[in-house]
């Protein structure tokens, strides 16, 4: 079975896409949960053949309770049947026996293979349950570097982010040479001019570009993010894509087929 990076690198390059479909359902677009639901499916299958991999977002799910988590292992089983690599976006951190609970939870069983986003705030230390267990299962955390949001700058700015890319640096430094590594780094799409120092600082970290779209970054942005060939990053566009048009599918196919066009126009 490929890795979560080595799969996700072999579909960027078989299918010539860098794009990341953010999957975050909103309750109050929909007449009820089943309807939720069926048009998440349907997004998910109809822009499958532009994803590098598609990116649920926890929150989204969780706020329709029990019903929503049942929602969103069907999203996950329905990607694996597509051979879609599932990157699991929960932004989990906590001390280090909580942290391996949560690695078990999210990264071993049914979600062996998948990757898991990661918050360091609690300290380096709390990174190695979640990396350990990733490894061992040939998935992939993403550790949050520098969030796309305009407050992160209050305890991300002064060096910080530019620290756990060092950290990230590190952690990936024993791994086989030649392929990107299971410690991947968020990196908002909204920092276009810090993407290439980044990509410096993190030479084998695949990095997670969200901010496509709605928060207002544009594929010309990101070149810097990327490897030379095309390779190292994911662009990320949740609302972009399921809600192009409202509830339109087709929008939302030719939404992604636009990132993936314009991504690949600004690498060519
Ligand atoms: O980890 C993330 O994906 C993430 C990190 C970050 O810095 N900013 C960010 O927006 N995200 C997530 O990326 C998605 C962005 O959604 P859109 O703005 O609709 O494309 C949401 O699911 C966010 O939770």
């Amino acid at each position: 079975m490929l890795t979560f990076a080595q799969a996700v690198t072999e579909r960027t390059r078989r299918l010539n896409t860098r794009l990341c479909v953010g999957l975050d359902p909103r309750r109050d677009t929909y007449h009820d949960a089943a309807h939720l639901k069926a048009h998440t499916l349907d997004v998910l299958e109809a822009c499958a053949p532009y994803a590098a991999c598609i990116k649920p977002q926890f929150a989204f799910y969780e706020a329709l309770g029990l019903e929503g988590m049942a929602i969103m292992e069907e999203v996950c089983a329905a990607a694996r049947t597509l051979g879609l690599p599932v990157l699991l976006d929960a932004k989990r951190g906590d001390i280090g026996s909580t942290a391996g609970a949560y690695a078990r939870a999210w990264l071993t069983g049914r979600h062996a293979g998948a990757a898991l986003t990661v918050n360091p705030f609690l300290g380096f230390e709390t990174l190695t349950p979640f990396v350990d267990t990733a490894q061992d299962n040939g998935g992939a955390v993403f550790v949050l570097v520098k969030t796309s949001n305009p407050g992160q700058a209050d305890l991300q700015g002064s060096g910080v982010s530019e620290r756990v890319a060092v950290e990230v640096a590190r952690l990936n430094a024993e791994e086989p040479d030649g392929e990107y590594a299971s410690v991947g780094a968020v990196v908002g799409a909204t920092h276009a001019a810090d993407l290439a120092t980044f990509r410096a600082l993190m030479p084998r970290a695949l990095l997670l570009l969200p901010g496509l779209g709605a928060q207002g970054a544009a594929a010309a942005d990101l070149q810097g993010a990327f490897h030379e060939g095309g390779t190292g990053a994911l662009a990320s566009a949740s609302r972009g894509v399921q809600y192009a048009d409202g509830l339109s599918v087709a929008a939302s196919v030719g939404a992604a087929r636009g990132f993936r066009d314009e991504l690949n126009g600004v690498l060519a």
